[in-house]
């Protein structure tokens, strides 16, 4: 990307109606707080504190609503695999689909069975192994792939304090079996053009960058915008790029829980284990729902709860509403 025009930069909202729904939901998505369990198969992960709770809601416009922990800096973890996918269209286009499927897995993230019995192509770009491919074409085409997504990252969310964590990253390395025994299956299936090693670490480094709801919501704003980026005002993608992505993540953005999901709110969304969700309405807004708790598939609790009410009031959504909420709990 080059220089930024800045043409819409998040600024604090302006429509109180919106803010006091933001508010409203982020006080009902408390009562989840205390339902799930914190990721601590990356230890790195395992000490974050299960109450926080942060709600992002960015407009195409560039009005940024938040509410509780929103710029509380998070690990992204699977979320970084929007911005890779992303990435990887960019530079390669839609050859990628050779070495990657469009279809939901129906298992977890990071099941290694469908791998084997299907020649080494993972279903899809936001399983572990999918994302693994995606990040093998992006070592080929940059020198140093992860300090270029943490370069995007920070023009993407206009926040240069986007790093990546090399607590987290180490911590992914000690404990990349699982991640490293798909990378060799694929290698194996001459599936991975570069070295397991070199690809992993990209792969990790990746997953371990640190955003705020608020930085993710304003950084993939371009997905609800046809492409363009809130923060530039230039295209990031073409806009029948940007829509397949969120098609993508409607049908395999949320795990084996993807369905569920789709069924419940009825959003492209990605989550990551660090407890982040990014919900995607197109042609209005892009928002991000974290809170460290997740479910046995792998989402976070709070952040779900949070996205099902956001999507129960969108209907009564308009940029000139004066009065806004969410109908009560079920
Ligand atoms: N679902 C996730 O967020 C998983 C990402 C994590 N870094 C892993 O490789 O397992």
């Amino acid at each position: 990307m080059t220089t930024p025009s800045h043409t819409a930069r998040p600024r604090p909202g302006s429509s109180p109606a919106l803010q006091a729904w933001v508010d409203e939901i982020a006080e009902r998505a408390r009562s989840r707080l205390g339902t799930g369990r914190v990721a601590d198969y990356i230890p790195a992960l395992a000490d974050q504190d299960p109450e926080r709770f942060g709600l992002a809601l960015c407009t195409n416009d560039g009005n940024l609503y938040t509410a509780g922990d929103a710029g509380m800096p998070f690990s992204i973890q699977s979320l970084s695999k929007v911005l890779l996918l992303s990435l990887a269209l960019r530079t390669h286009g839609d050859v990628l689909w050779r070495r990657v499927g469009l279809n939901p897995s129906g298992m977890p993230f990071n099941s290694l069975m469908q791998l084997e019995t299907e020649g080494g192509k993972p279903r899809n770009p936001f399983i572990n192994a999918g994302a693994i491919v995606v990040a093998d074409h992006l070592v080929s085409a940059f020198a140093t792939p992860s300090k270029h997504l943490q370069d995007i990252a920070r023009t993407l969310s206009g926040n240069p304090r986007v790093l990546i964590d090399h607590e987290v990253l180490g911590s992914e390395w000690r404990h990349r079996a699982r991640n490293a025994a798909a990378a060799y299956l694929m290698k194996a299936f001459g599936n991975l053009d570069n070295e397991v090693d070199e690809v992993l670490e990209t792969y990790f480094a990746c997953c371990a960058l640190r955003m705020s709801c608020r930085d993710l919501a304003v950084a993939l704003n371009y997905l609800a915008a046809d492409g363009r980026a809130l923060t530039t005002g230039e295209r990031f993608v073409p806009p029948a790029m940007a829509q397949r992505i969120n098609a993508l993540m409607f049908t395999s953005g949320m795990y084996d829980a993807a369905g569920d999901f789709a069924y419940r709110v009825g959003l492209p969304a990605k989550s990551g284990v660090g407890g982040g969700i990014v919900a995607i309405v197109p042609g209005q807004m892009s928002i991000c729902a974290w809170s460290p708790a997740l479910d046995a598939s792998g989402n976070s609790v709070a952040a779900q709860y949070a996205l099902e009410r956001v999507a129960e009031g969108l209907g009564r959504w308009s940029p000139g509403a004066t009065r806004f909420s969410s109908p009560p709990a079920p």
